[in-house]
């Protein structure tokens, strides 16, 4: 990792600094700022001369301990927003302090505070898990003594200490992730910054991972900030930010962000959607707006699974047949619509991969008269 990479080509590949710890750095304590921006703005040369504001204006705040999902479209600026974070990138305005230090004036120091675990494995295939770790940690600093002792340390924190004579070519997609992660924590970073990382693995790995985050998030307080394209994962995170076209356009808890969109969604199929919509506009409250698309007839309304037999029954009283009806509590997929006019799942196709969460629906189905 050089200190001073190219500013318009942030370096996606793991960080890890040029010394183990940091002589000033005290453990933080637990709820303590772990990031802050103000005004962050990243801006690239584009074509025809213009600019790509990647980032624009950023007010970000991260506790120290928290794990937070950082979601966003594709081309949103989180990959940018990382790379500053980490003191990869220069902010072309505005301020961030991660783990205390600022990113323009103490890049170093923020380098020494930061892991990340990139999009893009660095490992060597040939080599063991153990050698990959002990190699990293000389190349970057550390003793033989302290490298050997911190390879089987993170080892044991991701769960691979059986593992440790083992090519990396012989391990489960799972398994190589979880070695890159503890490629991160060689230097016991206090902020780890993930992107993505849990993406092309099964449910089963990425359980797994998830475990292992938690794990070091619950007994060494580390700050997790993680970008990640399941909703399941970003549920469960403490808190959550979506970012879009460089801006934040939302900031809280799952549940804040879910209370703000409010009533529940309400979807009907039926035998002749077309004058059902009809029938539906005048059995539900004055105002509600009903649309119609492939997926049936779809409204919002407060406690809608109590308003399904009121809708139901109207729809076979006008001889409707009803052949399905849910009623769904905000999801994170429809904050993320709220905010962005698009579904995450629109954004980023992921066939065959469903989110790890539970998700919550409310399903009554039946054959009209
Ligand atoms: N080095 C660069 N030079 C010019 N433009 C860039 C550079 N890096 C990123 N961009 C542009 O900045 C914007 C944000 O990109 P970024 O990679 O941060 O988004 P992202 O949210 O991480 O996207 P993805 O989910 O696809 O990884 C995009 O328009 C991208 O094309």
């Amino acid at each position: 990792m050089q200190p001073h990479p190219d500013d318009n080509a942030p370096t996606r590949g793991t960080l890890l600094a040029a010394a183990p710890t940091d002589p000033d750095a005290a453990r933080p304590e637990r709820g303590a700022s772990a990031i802050s921006t103000r005004g962050l703005v990243k801006s690239y040369p584009g074509p025809d001369g213009t600019a790509v504001e990647a980032v624009r204006g950023l007010d970000l705040d991260v506790r120290q301990g928290e794990a937070f999902a950082f979601l966003g479209p594709n081309g949103a600026g989180k990959s940018t927003t990382i790379s500053l974070l980490c003191a990869l990138a220069r902010p072309t305005a505005g301020r961030a302090t991660v783990a205390g230090a600022d990113v323009l004036d103490q890049p170093d120091r923020v380098r020494r505070q930061v892991g990340m675990l990139s999009q893009h494995s660095a490992l060597d295939m040939d080599l063991t898990a153990e050698q990959n770790l002990r190699i990293h940690a000389r190349l970057y600093g550390l003793s033989r003594r302290h490298a050997r002792r911190r390879a089987a340390e993170t080892l044991e924190a991701v769960g691979l200490a059986d593992r440790n004579h083992s090519p990396v070519r012989t391990l489960s997609g799972g398994m190589r992730r979880r070695l890159e992660l503890a490629r991160g924590l060689l230097h016991e970073p206090r902020i780890l910054f993930l992107d993505e990382p849990t993406t092309g693995l099964d449910p089963h790995a990425r359980t797994q991972v998830w475990q292992h985050l938690r794990a070091l998030r619950d007994r060494q307080g580390i700050t997790l900030f993680v970008t990640t394209h399941y909703l399941g994962e970003a549920e469960n995170c403490d808190r959550l930010a979506i970012i879009d076209g460089g801006r934040l356009v939302a900031q809280g808890t799952p549940v804040a962000l879910k209370a703000a969109i409010g009533d529940d969604r309400v979807v009907l199929r039926t035998g002749d959607d077309q004058a059902a919509r009809e029938v539906v506009s005048k059995a539900a409250p004055p105002g509600t707006t009903t649309t119609l698309d492939g997926e049936g007839i779809s409204l919002r309304l407060p406690d809608g699974s109590s308003w399904i037999p009121r809708l139901c029954g109207a729809l076979m009283a006008h001889g409707i047949p009803v052949h399905a009806a849910s009623a769904t509590p905000p999801t994170l997929d429809d904050v993320f619509f709220h905010h962005t006019g698009r579904s995450i799942h629109g954004a980023h196709p992921l066939p065959g991969a469903g989110p790890v969460g539970p998700q919550s629906t409310t399903t009554t189905s039946g054959e009209g008269p």
